[in-house]
């Protein structure tokens, strides 16, 4: 059986990682892009060369053209820029959509039927143009976030309780920005809720609010440690989960940047909602009932993106005519 075919659109921090990672998981032969000249060849020939040592089978290219894309199965798409310190992720949004727009092209071009993961930020408004330019249905087209933010939230819940990261559960929806929602009530150590730790007194309300505040700010910490660039370690592993997922037909219930149509009362926008991801893409969305205080957190986290969205229709209203 031939080996599926994985594409990485942006061969920097996170593409080189991505690389790696599907390497060592062999999860399929690997195309690295990029437009800088020598950077996606460099680091495939690179990474080809420690396959030897860590005993994986995978062939690893690199290019600066589209064509070399052809026939992938998963596309996954980093290209753009990072933020730096002091700067918010929407600071990003003009630069990056003209890549989206770009690399959109080429997905409609040479990948129309891959399942295509968007890392590039602002995140959901970066997916909703890359949708719009690929022209991919909607459910074939998804942003990496909610697994990331979940993923931070769940390491500081099994920080704090000194319990294994396996058995910390944990849900972040909405934006991935200032506005993200950490859902404390779904968030659990091996099924119990957190409202029930914090009554078990394993940990205090405040203590708890800390560390939801901590998670919401957890890109930014990162950049403000490493001052050049933004994490990539943690955002690769999670959209390799969500590849993985796809790839497998694994049926993973994840949150991602899902495309919403009247889901969560919310029309024609990208947000983060747990989903089912399966060989078909997302093939389901969870539908959570949210109330009280989540309700109001996540219509605020909403509106955030959907003034990013009319910005992206401002800057360029050709997205719509696609
Ligand atoms: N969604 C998330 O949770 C999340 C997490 C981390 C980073 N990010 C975002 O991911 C993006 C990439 O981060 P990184 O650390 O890999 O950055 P990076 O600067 O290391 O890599 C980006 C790469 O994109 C390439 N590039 C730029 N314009 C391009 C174009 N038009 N076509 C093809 N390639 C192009 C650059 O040459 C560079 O190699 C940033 O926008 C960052 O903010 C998102
Ligand atoms: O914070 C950033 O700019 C990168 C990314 O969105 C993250 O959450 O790590």
């Amino acid at each position: 059986m031939a080996r599926d075919k994985i594409a990485l659109i942006g061969s920097g921090q996170i593409g080189g990682t991505l690389a790696h990672l599907v390497g060592l998981k062999e999860l399929g032969d690997v195309v690295m892009f990029d437009i800088a000249e020598g950077v996606p060849q460099g680091k495939a020939l690179d990474l080809a060369q420690s396959s030897p040592v860590d005993g994986f089978d995978c062939k690893l290219t690199g290019a600066n053209s589209y064509e070399a894309i052809e026939g992938a199965r998963v596309v996954i798409v980093t290209a753009g820029v990072p933020r730096k310190p002091g700067m918010s992720r929407d600071d990003l949004l003009s630069i990056n959509l003209k890549v989206m727009e770009q690399v959109g092209a080429g997905i409609k071009k040479y990948a129309p039927d891959a399942f295509v993961i968007c890392i590039t930020n602002p995140l959901d408004a970066m997916v909703w143009a890359l949708q719009k330019a690929s022209g991919l249905p909607h459910r074939k087209v998804v942003g990496m976030a909610g697994v990331l933010d979940s993923a931070r939230f769940r390491y500081f819940l099994a920080d704090e309780f000194n319990v294994s990261v396996e058995d910390v559960t944990a849900f972040v929806l909405g934006g991935h920005g200032d506005t993200m929602v950490p859902l404390v009530k779904y968030s659990t150590v091996a099924g119990i809720p957190l409202p029930d730790l914090v009554k078990m007194g394993w940990t205090s309300q405040s203590r708890l609010d800390e560390i939801v505040d901590r998670t919401r700010n957890g890109g930014a910490e990162i950049v403000n440690l490493l001052k050049t660039g933004s994490a990539f370690y943690a955002p690769a592993a999670s959209a390799i989960a969500m590849a993985e997922s796809y790839l497998k037909d694994k049926k993973r219930v994840v949150p991602v940047a899902a495309y919403l149509n009247g889901e969560y009362g919310v029309k024609d926008m990208y947000v983060g909602v747990p989903v089912v991801i399966g060989d078909k893409g997302v093939e389901r969305i969870v539908e959570i009932e949210l109330a009280g205080k989540d309700r109001e957190a996540f219509d605020k986290s909403v509106a955030a993106v959907q003034g990013l969205v009319e910005a992206c229709k401002k800057i360029a209203p050709e997205l719509l005519g696609h």
